[in-house]
């Protein structure tokens, strides 16, 4: 078994999610950091689950699953606690599924993720070990600091500047720059500009 690393325009997409525990909220928060639309149905839910519901970042029917809830659902993520009915809702469900208490069963998963700005590193051992994964994207945060928040930002506008210039834009992917202030950075870029004009 293996899958297909894809990263979906998720402006479009629209997920529904069964069960509202510790599990489900960690799948919900990628779906709505990506902008995706989600509709949690299960009977409780976290507190960010309904603080998120309150705010309208997505919907929660606060009751039991039923039939209905994914008979036209393109994509469902099954998250709740008990067997039987996990495997009746797939059976149930129109469309792709994810179920979190079995990788082997589903047609898709989520991989680990690690977000600085636009950046996004994701990690997957294909679910042959989430806590290899966990130890993975841990160390990755320290490898990959707050720095890169700003530094991809700078990255991306010079991109947009510097559309044609590849010598300009490999220059500026360089240890110094992510390290600069923000004035330096554009100061040093500058400088790299003027220096190609001689
Ligand atoms: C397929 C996937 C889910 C998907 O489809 O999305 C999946 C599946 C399963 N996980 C299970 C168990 C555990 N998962 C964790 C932890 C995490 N699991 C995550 C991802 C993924 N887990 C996806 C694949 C990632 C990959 O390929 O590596 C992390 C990395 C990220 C995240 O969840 O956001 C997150 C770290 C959170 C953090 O950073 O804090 C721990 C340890 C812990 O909680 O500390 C345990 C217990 C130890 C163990 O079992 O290893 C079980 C058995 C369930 C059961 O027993 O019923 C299944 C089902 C199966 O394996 O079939
Ligand atoms: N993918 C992963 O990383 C991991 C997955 N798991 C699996 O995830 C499952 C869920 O774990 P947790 O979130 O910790 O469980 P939990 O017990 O915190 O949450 C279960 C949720 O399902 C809801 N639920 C129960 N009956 C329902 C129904 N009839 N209709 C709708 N919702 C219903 C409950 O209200 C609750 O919100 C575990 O049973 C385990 O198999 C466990 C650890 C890690």
């Amino acid at each position: 078994m293996s899958y297909l690393p894809i990263e979906l325009n998720s402006e479009q997409l629209h997920f529904v999610v069964i069960g509202g525990g510790i599990i489900a909220t960690r799948k919900i928060r990628l779906l709505v950091n990506s902008g995706a639309s989600v509709t949690v149905v299960s009977p409780t839910a976290t507190a960010y689950i309904a603080q998120q519901a309150m705010l309208k970042k997505l919907v929660w029917h606060q009751r039991p699953y039923e039939k209905k809830d994914v008979e036209r659902s393109k994509y469902c993520i099954i998250a709740t606690n008990q067997l039987e009915l996990n495997n009746a809702i797939q059976e149930q469900c129109a469309g792709l599924v994810c179920r979190v208490d079995d990788a082997f069963l589903s047609d898709f998963i989520l991989p680990a993720t690690l977000r600085r700005g636009e950046l996004l590193i994701t990690v997957s051992t294909n679910a042959n070990s989430p806590a290899l994964t966990k130890k993975i994207v841990r160390s990755l945060e320290e490898q990959f600091d707050e720095k890169y928040t700003s530094y991809i930002q700078f990255l991306g506008q010079c991109r947009q500047t510097y559309r044609h210039n590849k010598v300009l834009l490999q220059q500026i992917v360089d240890e110094r720059f992510l390290n600069y202030s923000l004035d330096e950075r554009q100061q040093e870029l500058e400088k790299l500009v003027r220096l190609q004009e001689q």
